[in-house]
């Protein structure tokens, strides 16, 4: 899989939130950093379609391997698309009157979990991310880290090829920022993963990491992790941390 963003940029109000735009992503992790009001939330709600580009264009593909033709890399359509993607927005809500488990259940069919997994693969998630005990408690009821939670499970429940996460790990202990960051980092083998995060003194120097820093709309630095701690330094100057 891979997305490419040519060109893109978005205005809200007159005002000019991203511009100029242009980056792709493939397998593995990339953490989109910056400071409030860079445009982290925008980006990603227009990588998962959320959001249209007022200009420019995001393309996703995939590459298909013919015997007869070859090898040649196919667009996705939008109903396409939708189906691989796992998207967390930023303060998420779901389905705020249905209780964990009910919800979990839902979403688990409407991402296309066989029907006969979806007791089991429900039973896990809920088990894994310490919810068994909530699972009979209405969504509107959970603490914010619990519901944030239950965000993550239903962007992760189908292990999608394109997942983008808004600040995942806002109000997570320790413990379940690792359990989930281990979760993304299996998953980041075979799909795109897009994180944007506050938490840059957390980010681990890996080969494996890119990362992408939005400086007022515009894309400062994409690339590998070799220049993190100038980009600390710089978001300490302006605040972030
Ligand atoms: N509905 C809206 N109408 C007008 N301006 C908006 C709207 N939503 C966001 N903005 C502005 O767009 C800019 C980018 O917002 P965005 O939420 O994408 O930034 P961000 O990098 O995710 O910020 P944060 O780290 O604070 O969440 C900000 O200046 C914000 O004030």
């Amino acid at each position: 899989m891979r997305i490419t963003v040519s060109n893109v940029a978005y205005t809200m109000d007159n005002t000019k939130i991203l511009n100029g735009i242009s980056c792709s992503f493939s397998k593995g992790i990339t953490y989109v950093v910056g400071n409030n009001g860079a445009g982290k939330t925008t980006l990603l709600k227009l990588l998962a379609t959320a959001l249209q580009p007022e200009y420019g264009k995001i393309n996703y593909s995939f590459l298909v391997r013919d015997k007869q033709i070859g090898t040649y890399r196919k667009n996705l359509d939008i109903e396409e698309i939708r189906k691989i993607i796992g998207f967390l927005p930023q303060h998420f809500t779901g389905h705020l009157d249905m209780t964990v488990g009910r919800y979990v259940k839902y979403i688990a069919y409407h991402k296309g979990v066989p029907r006969e997994f979806i007791k089991k693969t429900v039973a896990h998630w809920l088990k894994e991310s310490e919810l068994t005990q909530l699972k009979r408690r209405k969504i509107k009821h959970l603490s914010g880290g619990q519901r944030q939670k239950v965000g993550l499970i239903q962007a992760l429940i189908n292990l999608p090829r394109i997942c983008i996460l808004d600040e995942p790990f806002e109000g997570l202990d320790m413990k379940e920022r690792s359990y989930f960051q281990s979760i993304l980092q299996r998953l980041a083998y075979h799909s795109i993963v897009i994180i944007s995060t506050h938490l840059i003194d957390e980010l681990q120097q890996s080969s494996e990491i890119t990362l992408l820093y939005l400086n007022e709309g515009k894309v400062t630095y994409f690339g590998d992790l070799r220049v993190l701690d100038t980009i600390k330094k710089e978001l300490r100057k302006t605040g972030i941390d």
